[in-house]
Formats: C-alpha cells, structure tokens, sequence
C-alpha cells in the first residue's frame, strides 16, 4: 500500500483553489518549458545519487574534514558531468552557484574559482595561442585554477597591488614577486590546497617602467606531487603574461587598460543572478513556515493564527519575494547587455563597456546589499527556529554577505557607477542605459500614482540625484577645493544618486517584462500585483529622494501607504502558491523550516538528534570538568 504522503493541512489549504498556473511561473523563470524539464532531470541525476549525501550534518565535523568531504563530492560532481543529462554548461552552471549545487556543496565548491575566474579569464584575456594551450588543459581538469588578485594589503585599489611582475628581455621571462608581507596574495578560493595554477593580477614592470596591472598564468604546484613549487612562497618563477602585451621586448598598450577587469565584471554579472536564487530560498524557506508555524493570539478566544495572518509578517515577508521577480528579470537585462557588450568588444567595439562598468556594479552592489537585508529580515521572521544552523539561515546569509565584498566591495562599486553617471550627465553623451541622464526630464507637475506615473517618479528621483550631486561638487569646486576632495566630500549624494539610478534599471526592468511578457491572465495579474507592491515599497523606504526631486506630497504618500497594505492583503493569499513556483526541491531549500511538506517540528527534531551531544544522555566532559566543580564547595 502507497504511503500516505503527510502534508501540513494548513499548507494543503493554502495551495487549494490557486487561480494561476504555477508551472507557467516556474518556465518564466527557468527561461521556458524546455529549460525546466532539463534542470529537473538535472535535479534528479545529481540528487538520486546517494555517494553524494552527507553521512553526518557537516556543521558537525572539522574544518580539515569539512573540506576533504566537500572536496570528495566535487570531484564525484566532476566525474559526473560526462554523462548529465543537461550538457556540460548548463551543468556546471547549475553546480557552482547557489542553487543545484548547493544541496551537495554545502560549505561551498572547492572548485568554483576554477569554472568562475580561472576559465572566463583565460577566454577574456588570453591570446589564441594561450587559449589553445591551457583551456582544453582546464575543461579536461588536467590543472585547477584559480584567481589570485587581491592581498593582504589591498582588494579594492587594484592600481595599489604590490605583486610585481618584471619583464626581463634577456631571458624573456617575467620574474614575479611578493616586496612584502602586504602583498601575499590573500583572499583567492582554492588558493590554499586545491589550486595548482593561477592567474595572478601583478603590476608589469618592462624597462624600469610600471604598466599597470596584468594578469599572468601561474603554476602554483606540481602537477604530480601538489607539493608548491620551489620558491612559490614569495617568489614566483616562470610566470607568463596573460593576453601578452609584450611584443619583441616592447610594451603594446592595450585598446582599454581596463579590459584586464573584465573577469569581474563577468562575475559581478553573474552574482546578480546567484544572490537572487538564495533570497529564493529564503523567502520559501520563510514563507511556508509562516503558514505553519501559529502564534498568539489575533481574535480574542480564537485559534492561535497562521503568523502569516498578521500584516506585521506580510509587511516582512511579500517585499522580498516580490523582490525575487524583480531582481531575476534586471538580472536577465544585465546578462543580455552582457552579451552584446562582450561581442561587440571582441569586434573591437569598446562604446558599451563604460555602459557595462557601470551596470555590473550598480545590479551587484544593490542585489547583493538588499538580498542580504531581505533574507536577514525573513531569518528573524522564523523566530527563534530561524536562528537554528538547520534552518539554513546562518548558511544563506553568510553567502549572500560575502556578496556585498567580493568582486568589488559595494561602496566602491557604487562610487564607480556615480563616476559613470555625472560623466554622462555632465557629457551628455553615450549613456546607453541612462538615456533619462541624456535628454532634459520634464517632471510631472501632480504625481500620478499609477505605475507608469511612479516609474516616472523614480526617474524623476535618479536624475535629480545625480544633479544634486553635481551641484555639490559644483560648490566644492567654486570653494577651491580640488576635484579628489570635492569628491570625497560628496560621497554621500553620489552614492544616493548611484542607488537611485540601480533602483530605476530594476524598476524598469520589472515593469517592461510585464508589458513585453506572454503572459496568461492570471499569472500577469499576479505578477502585476507584485510588481506594484515592490515599486511602492521602495518608493516609501526612500521617500526622501522623492521629497527632494519630485512634487511628491503627504498625501500622495498617504495614498500609496494604503495602496501598499492593500496590496499585502491582496497577495497573502498567492504567498505559498508563489512560493512553490520557484520549484525549489527540498534538498536544495535544506530546511526543515521550508520543507514541501510542511511537516517542520518532526524535522527539527530529527536534525536535533543527529547532533553528537545527543548520543549519549551524559557527555564525558561531565565527568572531567563539571562534577569536579560541582563537588568543590566554591
Ligand atoms: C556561473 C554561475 C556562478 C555562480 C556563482 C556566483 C558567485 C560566486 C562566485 C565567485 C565569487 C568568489 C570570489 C570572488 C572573487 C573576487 O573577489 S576577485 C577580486 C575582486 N576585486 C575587485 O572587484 C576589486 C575592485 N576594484 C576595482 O575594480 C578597481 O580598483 C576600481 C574600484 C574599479 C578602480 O579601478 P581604477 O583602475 O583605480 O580605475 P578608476 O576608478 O581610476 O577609473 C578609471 C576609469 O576606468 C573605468 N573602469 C574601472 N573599472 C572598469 C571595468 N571593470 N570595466 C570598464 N571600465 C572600468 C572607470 O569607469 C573610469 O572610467 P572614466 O571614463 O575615466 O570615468
Ligand atoms: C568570500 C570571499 C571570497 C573572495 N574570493 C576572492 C578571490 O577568489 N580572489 C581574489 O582576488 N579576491 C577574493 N576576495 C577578496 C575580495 O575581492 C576583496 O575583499 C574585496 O575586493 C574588498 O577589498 P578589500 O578587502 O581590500 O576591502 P577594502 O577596500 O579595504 O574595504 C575596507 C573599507 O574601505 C572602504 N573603501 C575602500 N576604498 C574606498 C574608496 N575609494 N572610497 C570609499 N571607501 C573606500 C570600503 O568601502 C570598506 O568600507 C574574496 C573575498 C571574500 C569575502
């Protein structure tokens, strides 16, 4: 006889009578039918493998053995990949991130860097001839690679990377060395025992001259022992210049100095994506135990509520996963600039990389800085389960954080997109994707509190945030003060400016889909709902910027507040069924706070029990340590 699969009769309830169709949901955001039914056969090559499962939880074993079982899985997962049936790409692209790969990996993958850096820096930077000689060493996994720029001493200011590579013409070898302990290279994944080459980022030093900084291919290792190579600690020997600029002894100039940063914008380009499916995850995980999980009392007399009954806990929870649409669709615009930029590039076309600089780093610091807000506010909307290690929390919050540093610390990044914008303003040229900077924005006398008049307002709010910073650096200017400490001294408009031009590409981005998008009745009114609710949340979490650009007034904003919580009251309803869209299986949520079922307090008390304290009811240390004090009469 078939057992009866539990289901939480309050989840069960919630999913009756859906008037959308999730499977449509769940194509959209795979990219289409087809893509769906290859990530689940994907889902279930990998997850049906049970050499992949963890014997115990890995929060119980040690740092060594933590990395020697993740790596174990890796190199399975590598194994795995001739015969997926997904293809090779899909497959690692799946396996590196925050989603499939996560449910094996769950302290990370030994070999992201390799698939992430390692590789894109080669195809990006590297010359035909390099190409052929290490790429195919690299997809055969014959060498591991990773990307060793920053140091002890610097991360951000790459221009101040103290590793130095010197051409030497007699030899025509390239002598690589660390001056000093700040200049270690610090930080690269992998870098300390799986790696065996690396491109490392050194300033090129030819004829007495610094030409800045160039990535070199490094062997850090040898191939057969793993021992590191002889002097590698601060000397490296035989390095040889990526994309090599040195021709018969004489420095070329490269068409851009800045196109030896294009791995990280590959990568900024893609953190946008992988930040976003771990705020999936926290939001499912947030959103089912909320619909679970009863508490207090609402009614007098009443039955403990669903906590997702109170509008405290909608007002927590529906920002967020409105924001997983959000943030996937401007992610999907980013990935497509992406890819136009990156081809008109290797045609020698460079009139969208400023374009590119600036959108890379706007998405990433304002995805990874909100998704890291969001699944902060979704732990604490779990209560004290939330802050369980088996909540997976802890787990998604430390990744999605990290974020926020790597591949370009956010404030520094959002100083690079405000370069960009008062550069085109102040030009008024180029500008791609601020063409509101371009032409002269009238703005709309009364507000129009309709979606296109508040995508409208956040227009308004974006380009009068980038004049009133140019108004102060103006004024600096006009005090005789020098353009670096003008601009210092006006970090904190240019960083609203720079926030307020990301949250229109979002804004934008989110409401073109809606208009562009195939979409069914139900799904679009659904979405549409959604959509509303993010723009007008943002919209009153920075009323300021509005205040200060726009003819906002009180009662606008009092009307939008109750069009908000109008909102929230009309979404409660879809939140689980919205939720169970994203198609998120179990193993990749690792959650009993999350689980399909709903069954969450038999769960986490079957986590408990496989913790090593509870097998046994007295601990030894009982018998070394607490009885020895308890008997001593202190
Ligand atoms: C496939 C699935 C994957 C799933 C997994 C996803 C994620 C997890 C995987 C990987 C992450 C793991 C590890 C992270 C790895 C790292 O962290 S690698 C190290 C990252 N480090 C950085 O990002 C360093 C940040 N600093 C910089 O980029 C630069 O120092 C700077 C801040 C940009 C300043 O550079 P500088 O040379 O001083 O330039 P300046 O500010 O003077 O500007 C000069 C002009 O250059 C333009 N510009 C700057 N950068 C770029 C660029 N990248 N591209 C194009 N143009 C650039 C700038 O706009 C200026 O132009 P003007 O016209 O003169 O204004
Ligand atoms: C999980 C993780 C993985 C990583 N993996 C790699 C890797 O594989 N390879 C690699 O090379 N690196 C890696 N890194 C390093 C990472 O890229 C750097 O930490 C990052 O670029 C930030 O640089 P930093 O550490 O020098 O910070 P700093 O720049 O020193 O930041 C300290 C403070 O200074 C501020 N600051 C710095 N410059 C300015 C400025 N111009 N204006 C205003 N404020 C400023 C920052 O905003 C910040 O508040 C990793 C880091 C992490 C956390």
């Amino acid at each position: 006889m078939s057992k009866e699969i539990y289901e939480n009769p309050d989840l069960k309830k919630e999913r009756q009578n859906c008037p959308f169709n999730k499977e449509e949901i769940t194509h959209l955001l795979d990219g289409g039918k087809e893509k769906t039914i290859e990530r689940k056969q994907l889902e279930n090559y990998i997850l049906s493998d049970e050499q992949l499962k963890d014997a115990v939880p890995m929060e119980y074993l040690s740092h060594a053995d933590k990395y020697a079982e993740e790596l174990r899985k890796a190199c399975l997962l590598m194994h795995k990949l001739a015969d997926s049936p997904a293809g090779q790409v899909p497959t690692l692209r799946a396996l590196m991130g925050a989603g499939l790969g996560s449910a094996v990996l769950k302290e990370g993958n030994p070999l992201a860097l390799h698939y992430v850096m390692f590789i894109p820096a080669l195809m990006g930077q590297g010359t035909i001839d390099q190409q052929a000689k290490w790429l195919e060493k690299a997809y055969n996994l014959n060498m591991i690679g990773t990307y060793a720029q920053t140091e002890l001493g610097h991360g951000t200011f790459l221009r101040g990377l103290e590793t130095r590579a010197t051409y030497d013409p007699k030899t025509q070898e390239f002598i690589l060395e660390s001056p000093s302990l700040t200049a270690y290279k610090w930080w690269p994944g992998s870098l300390g025992k799986t790696a065996n080459y690396a491109v490392v980022m050194a300033q090129l030093y030819t004829k007495g001259k610094c030409e800045g900084t160039h990535p070199f291919m490094v062997q850090l290792r040898d191939e057969e022992t793993h021992e590191p190579l002889p002097g590698i600690v601060n000397m490296w020997l035989n390095p040889v210049c990526i994309s090599s600029y040195i021709h018969y002894g004489t420095y070329v100039k490269p068409t851009n100095s800045k196109l030896s940063y294009a791995t990280m914008v590959f990568v900024r380009v893609v953190v946008c994506q992988d930040v976003t499916t771990n705020l999936r995850k926290a939001v499912t995980i947030a959103t089912r135990y909320s619909c679970v999980r009863r508490q207090s009392e609402l009614k007098p007399g009443d039955r403990e509520p669903q906590v997702m009954d109170y509008q405290a806990q909608q007002n927590k929870l529906l920002p967020p996963l409105a924001a997983t649409f959000a943030f996937q669709l401007a992610a999907d615009h980013l990935w497509n600039l992406y890819h136009t930029a990156n081809n008109n590039i290797e045609q020698g076309d460079l009139e969208l990389l400023p374009d590119l600089h600036g959108l890379s780093c706007a998405l990433k610091a304002l995805c990874s800085s909100e998704a890291a807000n969001f699944v902060e506010v979704c732990r604490q909307s779990c209560g004290g389960h939330g802050y369980m290690s088996c909540s997976n929390f802890p787990r998604i919050y430390g990744q999605v954080t990290a974020a926020e540093t790597y591949e370009g610390e956010n404030t520094v990044l959002w100083l690079q997109v405000a370069r960009y914008l008062v550069k085109t303003r102040k030009e008024q040229s180029g500008g791609l994707s601020v063409k509101y900077l371009i032409g002269e924005e009238k703005g709309p006398k009364t507000v129009d509190t309709t979606l296109e008049g508040i995508v409208k307002l956040y227009r308004r709010a974006a380009v009068g945030l980038v004049d009133v910073a140019i108004a102060e650096l103006d004024k600096s200017g006009r005090k005789g003060e020098a353009p670096h400490d003008a601009w210092n001294h006006a970090a904190v408009y240019l960083i609203k400016a720079a926030q307020a031009h990301a949250r229109l590409f979002v804004v934008e981005s989110f409401v073109d889909s809606l208009k562009e998008g195939k979409l069914s009745a139900p799904v679009r009114t659904v979405l549409s709902q959604l959509c509303e609710l993010f723009i007008i949340y943002w919209l009153l979490e920075r009323s300021g910027d509005f205040f200060l650009c726009s003819n906002l007034t009180k009662q606008d904003l009092l009307l939008l507040n109750s069009k908000y919580v109008e909102l929230l009251a009309a979404i409660r309803p879809q939140a689980v069924n919205l939720v169970d869209s994203f198609d998120l299986r179990d193993e990749v949520l690792n959650s009993p706070l999350g689980c399909w079922d709903g069954n969450v307090y038999q769960r986490l008390f079957d986590e408990a029990a496989k913790s090593p304290l509870n097998q046994s009811n007295v601990h030894e240390s009982f018998h070394k340590y607490l009885k020895p004090l308890l008997k001593s009469n202190l």
